[in-house]
């Protein structure tokens, strides 16, 4: 995770005490973002450029995630962190369990809890004045996104993952729409970010989601399982190879084409007049 930070140059050289910059992580608290948050928070203790903040989202997931956000809670305040925590029914008026009970758009749930979760991320983010919004994203999460990309042929959704995650900050192109994103993890299988959990005994709250269900992303992940059996280090490979042409995508494509308006309703940045987020609530209220 250190060699990754230093390789895509996450620390900005001007940073310094009397400046710090502000990182915030989105933490869960299912494994990966418990990982993501120690091994940060360790990293990180006596530098004093870096402030990090963790924000908990609640998404009205009754059971599942009153227990992680407990984990969250637990990992803070050991590590004295400051610690937020938001929900979609104050910020929107909504939950998840109502929402996959309603389901006007016909889509699964993750559809709708991922541009809501999106939404807030980047919301806090601005509010806090943060510089970069890290999330615990692995290697398996990484390598499906790229297949997935690639199976769907969307050569320009991976110049864009490229410009606001993947690249090493000098190479991105950044606007001022979206604060930056990244991902210290994204090396890291799977197994080995549960098998840390477990030995550093971290209170991390492992279980699936009772909506998940990514049908497609799903299949994905049942092909790299078979592929990294029969050929150990395809994720690697995979990674490496799509990094590559990911940066030449975001040379060609302009992810910035000044298409980025705000939303008539809530302001947010969007190439329409009403952002997604907005889009479904109307939705969910009608
Ligand atoms: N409710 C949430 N609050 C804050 N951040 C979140 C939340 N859900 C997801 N994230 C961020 O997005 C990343 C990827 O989301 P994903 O759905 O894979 O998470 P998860 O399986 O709930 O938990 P984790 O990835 O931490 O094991 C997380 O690692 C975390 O950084």
């Amino acid at each position: 995770m250190r060699r990754r930070i230093r390789e895509d140059g996450l620390v900005p050289r001007d940073a310094t005490p009397e400046d710090p910059v502000t990182w915030l992580i989105g933490l869960s608290g299912g494994k990966d973002s418990v990982v993501l948050t120690q091994l940060l928070a360790e990293t990180f203790a006596e530098d004093p450029r870096i402030e990090l903040v963790a924000l908990s989202i609640h998404e009205g997931i009754e059971g599942y995630r009153d227990e992680s956000l407990d984990a969250a809670e637990a990992l803070t305040d050991d590590l004295a962190l400051r610690h937020e925590t938001v929900s979609y029914s104050e910020e929107f008026g909504v939950r998840m369990d109502d929402v996959v009970e309603d389901d006007p758009e016909n889509m699964a749930a993750c559809a709708y809890c991922g541009v809501f979760r999106r939404d807030l991320l980047s919301r806090y983010a601005d509010e806090y004045d943060a510089d970069l919004l890290l999330t615990g994203h692995n290697l398996d999460d990484e390598a499906e996104t790229a297949l997935m990309n690639f199976f769907e042929g969307d050569v320009d959704q991976m110049a864009k993952h490229f410009d606001a995650s993947l690249g090493p900050m000098p190479e991105r192109s950044l606007t001022d729409k979206h604060v930056p994103r990244a991902k210290p993890l994204r090396d890291v299988p799977e197994k080995e970010v549960a098998l840390y959990a477990r030995l550093a005994d971290l209170p991390a709250h492992i279980t699936e989601c009772p909506h998940a269900e990514e049908a497609y992303r799903g299949e994905i992940q049942e092909l790299l399982y078979s592929m990294e059996e029969a050929h150990p280090g395809t994720r690697h490979s995979i990674m490496a190879g799509y990094e590559q042409l990911a940066r030449y995508a975001a040379e060609r494509v302009d992810t910035d084409d000044g298409a980025y308006d705000a939303c008539d309703t809530c302001g947010a940045p969007t190439s329409g007049d009403r952002c997604r987020k907005c889009q479904l609530l109307s939705a969910l209220a009608a």
